[in-house]
């Protein structure tokens, strides 16, 4: 009897249930939410709630409907062996979207939400709904100013460039032209370059009221680094010291500018209470997840400018979302934007920048005209590996990788995964440690020991087995200690690095902070931080929240981060399976700024980066005409 076919009073929902438990494709929490939502008992709907909450899980904004697989909707055909075992519990192929409407637990002040195709838990309906409206309202606002002065200004700052299009100006430009503007490119496209010459001729037209400017990022690792990109963009920029002093150097992280309550959801700034900025700049906006970046945009007064940074190829964010390549998906390495008519005769007269005629002019996404694009890297030359490899992935381009791997680039170094290349990873990562570890021995000041530790970084696709975080820690961990550097009896011991795994509001750390202990001049043990503001903040172990060894991190772990040297490890073809994508192996190699090392299997690497990830929202859908 085929599946669909089945008479549906027949089906043993107790069995499949079972089924789905044993093979953890959900867990008894969702099974009993789904029931709470569902009073009727195990029919289609109970199922579409549970792939909700599955999908919801899995980070996603909402359910698509439309793409249910109605034959075996839980993937069940992956795992289970037994071909006789019943894939799919719904009783027909199709869901009737007009009876799930009309269900008691969807609508206005339901617990679920309709939008289109989409089925949502309310909450997140309601934060894509905020986000998209606040979105809108940026993208409709006028700007007004001072044309002519915007014009000389632009040609100061961007001197006649070899390039048909100085890409960096235009960006500038649109920023400064619309309230909302989103600025996204890969590693060293000169992001932050932009920013800073933007804030700099933002102030420079506003300079009767100079405009107060707020740098935030998603983690205290991010902020810290924004800081130092643009103190180094100002520094290069040779600013008249008057204008130098308009421009921020700080950043904070978002949390911290939000203003934590804490064991509580909220934040002191909201729509009752906004922030004090003119203008917010938020880098690494492609780790901020839907529901901070609601609130974030919440608590932006009406008539803030909002400029979102970031690398739209680059893994989403830890929680639920997709935003900012939501917002990106259009565009396209190696094509220019979809700009209007309008949007370009602008850019034109403002910048001089000419741009090419595009075909598809005729977009209905409502931000097509916010979003500027940086594909040069300026870090990254032709001679650099790191540069090409990272494209060679990012655009899937196999004939590219292929070529960029035989080339013998001095920055980057491939080995294929087996025990000796295994091995001689770990040996390679407790040399490097040495260094930090070295320093402290020698009582050098906690600054120095930080930033020794964090120029090399062993980054890991899995958490469990030989080749995840835990065993190499384990391991590293072991080498460190024959090698007489360490000597990790009990819990804590001088030198163990560690990265916080949860947020603490009182302790003010935070998940993804990276301490080291060490030990005090009255000899006892002390976890060292390194603020976003560099300054050094010590706690008790005791007192710490939980946290893992960090020898080794994973690749989700190190967004927002930089290392000198980065090295990176996938697991084998048979382990594999559907954790490594594009998106994952593309981030870890954008980790690096000098060295990269890469420990994997060359088929890994080839079918990891032919798998592009994306998670269903409708921020898209519901920002189009
Ligand atoms: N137009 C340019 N011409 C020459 N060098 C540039 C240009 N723009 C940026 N650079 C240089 O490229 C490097 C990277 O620039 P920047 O830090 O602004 O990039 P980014 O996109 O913010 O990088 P990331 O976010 O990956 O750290 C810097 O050394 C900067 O001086």
């Amino acid at each position: 009897m085929s599946q669909l076919s089945m008479d549906f009073e027949a089906f043993d929902h107790h069995s499949f249930i079972t089924l789905l438990l044993e093979y953890k494709r959900v867990g008894k929490a969702d099974i009993a939410l789904a029931k709470l939502l569902n009073q009727q008992g195990y029919d289609d709907h109970f199922y579409v709630f549970l792939l909700l909450l599955i999908a919801h899980g899995r980070q996603h904004s909402c359910l698509e409907l439309d793409s249910i697989n109605y034959q075996d909707p839980f993937e069940l055909s992956y795992a289970v062996a037994d071909r006789s075992v019943e894939l799919s519990p719904f009783s027909s192929t199709g869901i009737a979207f007009a009876a799930l409407a009309q269900h008691p637990a969807i609508g206005e002040d339901k617990p679920l939400r309709l939008y289109g195709n989409k089925l949502y838990l309310a909450r997140l309906a309601n934060y894509e709904a905020r986000l998209a409206g606040h979105f809108e309202m940026l993208a409709k606002a006028d700007v007004t100013l001072d044309e002519a002065k915007l014009s000389a200004l632009l040609a100061s700052f961007f001197p006649a460039s070899e390039e048909d299009i100085d890409w960096q100006k235009v960006a500038c430009t649109l920023a400064i032209i619309k309230r909302f503007c989103v600025i996204t490119g890969g590693p060293g496209t000169g992001k932050t370059t932009t920013v800073t010459k933007l804030l700099a001729i933002l102030q420079s037209l506003y300079n009767s009221a100079p405009l107060t400017i707020k740098l935030v990022a998603p983690t205290g690792k991010a902020a810290a680094r924004l800081s130092e990109s643009i103190i180094g963009a100002k520094a290069r920029l040779n600013l008249p010291p008057a204008l130098a002093d308009l421009l921020p150097e700080q950043a904070q992280t978002i949390h911290r500018l939000l203003g934590v309550i804490p064991n509580s959801v909220h934040y002191r700034h909201n729509q009752d209470n906004p922030l004090h900025v003119d203008v917010l700049i938020v880098d690494e906006a492609s780790m901020v997840d839907l529901s901070l970046m609601a609130k974030l945009v919440d608590a932006l007064p009406k008539h803030a400018r909002l400029i979102l940074l970031g690398d739209k190829d680059q893994l989403a964010s830890v929680d639920t979302g997709n935003v900012l390549s939501d917002l990106c998906e259009n565009l396209v390495l190696g094509q220019a934007p979809h700009y209007s008519q309008a949007l370009k005769a602008k850019l034109a007269e403002l910048s001089k920048q000419n741009l090419p005629e595009s075909g598809d002019t005729s977009a209905d996404f409502m931000l097509e005209d916010n979003l500027a694009f940086l594909q040069k890297s300026h870090r990254f030359d032709s001679r650099s590996g790191i540069g090409q490899l990272a494209f060679a992935v990012n655009s899937n381009n196999k004939r590219q990788l292929d070529s960029v791997l035989g080339q013998g680039y001095s920055d980057i170094q491939h080995h294929e995964l087996n025990s000796e290349t295994y091995n001689a990873l770990i040996a390679r990562a407790a040399e490097q440690y040495q260094r930090y570890l070295l320093a402290i021995h020698h009582g050098e000041s906690e600054a120095i020991i930080h930033s020794e530790f964090a120029s090399y970084q062993l980054l890991v696709a899995v958490r469990e087995g030989p080749y995840g975080v835990n065993e190499l820690n384990r391991r590293i961990e072991l080498k460190l200690s024959q090698m007489g550097l360490v000597q990790p009896t009990g819990r804590f011991y001088v030198g163990m690095p560690i990265m916080i795994t949860q947020n603490d509001y009182q302790l003010k750390l935070f998940n993804g902070d990276i301490g080291i202990i060490l030990s005090d001049e009255q000899g006892e043990l002390q976890a060292s931080f390194i603020d976003e503001q560099g300054c050094v903040r010590r706690f008790y172990p005791a007192r710490l929240p939980s946290f893992d060894r960090v020898y080794v991190m994973t690749i989700h772990k190190s967004q927002g981060s930089e290392f000198a040297y980065t090295a990176m490890i996938l697991p084998p073809i048979q382990r594999a399976q559907q954790g490594i994508n594009r998106q994952l192996i593309y981030t870890g190699i954008t980790r690096a700024k000098q060295q990269f090392e890469l420990v994997a299997q060359y088929k890994v690497l080839v079918q990891g980066m032919n798998r592009s990830v994306s998670r269903s929202s409708g921020l898209r859908s519901r920002l189009s005409n």
